[in-house]
């Protein structure tokens, strides 16, 4: 076996362990060897176009991470059919596969590779894809609104590394709104705006982070209005994201909500507890492939950490680093030990905050004489379901969130029975007048 074929086993024998069994027998299982080494790139012939693709829309970044952790010399992988080798010395397809240059601000660690997709991101992650296919065709703007923390830059910066990855020339720009509105501040001043617009004209793709700072700021907003039209009359693709849909913005002009609402929307919500289990997974994992947590330990950190991936992960990092540190296993035990402090942290800004969802859960399961557990159980008895369904119905009537991530609170449940669970409880509460002395009573503990 050559050099080249070892580290290819070596990388399956990962892949294996990283994709479902499904992908890795119908991608990567039937690749057995390579077919040739050539001017850093490993060459290897796959028995279709769909493969091939497939390889290097999904999985090339973490192909070539593999490759960088069990090769010390920088090699690049090139997946092509039989029919591709007649015409491989394309010398622009070589410059392709080797280049590892990131400009633009995009950050090589977002991919869609290890974007884990679940119920509450799909469609935005098949349309993203679509749009990276398809730059400045499918869809113009492309507005991509959630809470904080669930996955917007990842997606966002994963179009544009995607891009990238496919032609090098695309000349993508990736920058947060603020550092959008520095920018013109800094050049106008200086009466620099020719420097201005070379940076922000001559674009093939514009990734404008976090729209929602920008508002207020009026004269940077006339100027991204501008800039929009520009792009956007020349077929350029414009990707933004923001915490809330268009049409909910303050103090952004309506000429450009107007805008963006007239491309396509999609939204990322909380993900559900397995899909957490499988993002926590996948970060371990890419950490340290060798790193073995338990699933009770993940199961720990993906039920306390419920909202905000990005807090989920860091979570992960400090019981990873306080283990370490401590030269201590990892049980559960280390896990509460570690994470103390955050959860601490995370309740005390919970009351600050106001979302004090916990609070509703705990009157009502007071009020009612059940544990805080069987209150968010699974358990069926009316003596639970009606306290249960009551937690929902305030929870949504106080805070508006979404049906969904009110079910992230109730182990999980889904839209549909949040919603059910909340209709029930209003219409009883429109004939029964002892729930509704019961209800009012438990509000006034709530505010209290
Ligand atoms: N589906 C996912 N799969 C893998 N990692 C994810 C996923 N969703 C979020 N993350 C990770 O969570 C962290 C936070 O994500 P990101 O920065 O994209 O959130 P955001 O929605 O842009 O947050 P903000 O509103 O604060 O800008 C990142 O490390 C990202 O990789």
């Amino acid at each position: 076996m050559n050099i080249y074929d070892d580290l290819w086993n070596k990388i399956l024998k990962d892949l294996e362990y990283i994709y479902s069994e499904e992908v890795y027998n119908e991608i990567f299982a039937p690749i057995k060897s390579t077919h040739k080494f050539q001017n850093g790139l490993i060459f290897i012939i796959v028995e279709s176009e769909f493969i091939k693709n497939r390889i290097s829309r999904m999985y090339m970044p973490k192909i070539n991470e593999l490759a960088t952790k069990h090769f010390d010399q920088a090699v690049r992988f090139k997946f092509v059919t039989a029919q591709d080798l007649i015409s491989e010395d394309s010398p622009k397809d070589r410059v392709l596969t080797i280049n590892t240059y990131r400009p633009g601000n995009l950050n090589n660690a977002y991919s869609f590779d290890n974007f884990v997709v679940g119920k509450s991101n799909t469609f935005a992650f098949r349309m993203a894809m679509k749009v990276a296919d398809q730059p400045g065709v499918v869809a113009n703007p492309f507005y991509i609104f959630g809470d904080v923390g669930l996955g917007k830059t990842h997606l966002m910066q994963a179009i544009g590394n995607y891009i990238l990855d496919n032609d090098v020339n695309q000349r993508v720009l990736y920058v947060k709104a603020d550092g959008f509105i520095e920018d013109f501040t800094n050049l106008l001043r200086k009466e620099k705006m020719d420097d201005f617009n070379h940076k922000y004209r001559d674009i093939d793709v514009l990734l404008v982070d976090d729209i929602q700072i920008m508002a207020g700021a009026n004269r940077t907003q006339m100027e991204f209005f501008k800039l929009f039209d520009y792009l956007y009359l020349n077929n350029k693709q414009i990707i933004i994201t923001s915490d809330k849909p268009a049409s909910e913005l303050k103090n952004i002009m309506s000429r450009l909500t107007s805008r963006f609402e007239a491309g396509l929307t999609v939204d990322i919500q909380v993900p559900d507890l397995d899909h957490r289990l499988t993002i926590l997974k996948r970060k371990l994992s890419s950490f340290d492939p060798n790193n073995d947590v338990s699933d009770d330990v993940l199961e720990f950190i993906a039920s306390s950490f419920v909202t905000n991936i990005r807090e989920m992960e860091g979570a992960l990092i400090r019981l990873l680093s306080y283990a370490s540190a401590c030269n201590l296993d990892i049980t559960l035990d280390v896990a509460y030990e570690a994470l103390d402090p955050l959860l601490k942290t995370k309740k005390r800004s919970n009351n600050l905050n106001e979302n004090n969802y916990d609070k509703i859960q705990s009157v009502v399961s007071e009020f009612y004489n059940i544990s805080l557990q069987d209150l968010i159980g699974k358990k069926r008895h009316s003596k639970y379901t009606l306290p249960r369904h009551i937690a929902m119905y305030l929870i949504k009537l106080k805070y508006n969130i979404p049906y969904k991530t009110i079910g992230t609170l109730f182990s999980d449940r889904d839209h549909s029975t949040v919603l059910a669970a909340c209709e029930k409880i209003e219409n009883e509460l429109r004939q029964d007048a002892n729930l509704k002395i019961a209800v009012d009573t438990i509000v006034k503990k709530v505010d209290a």
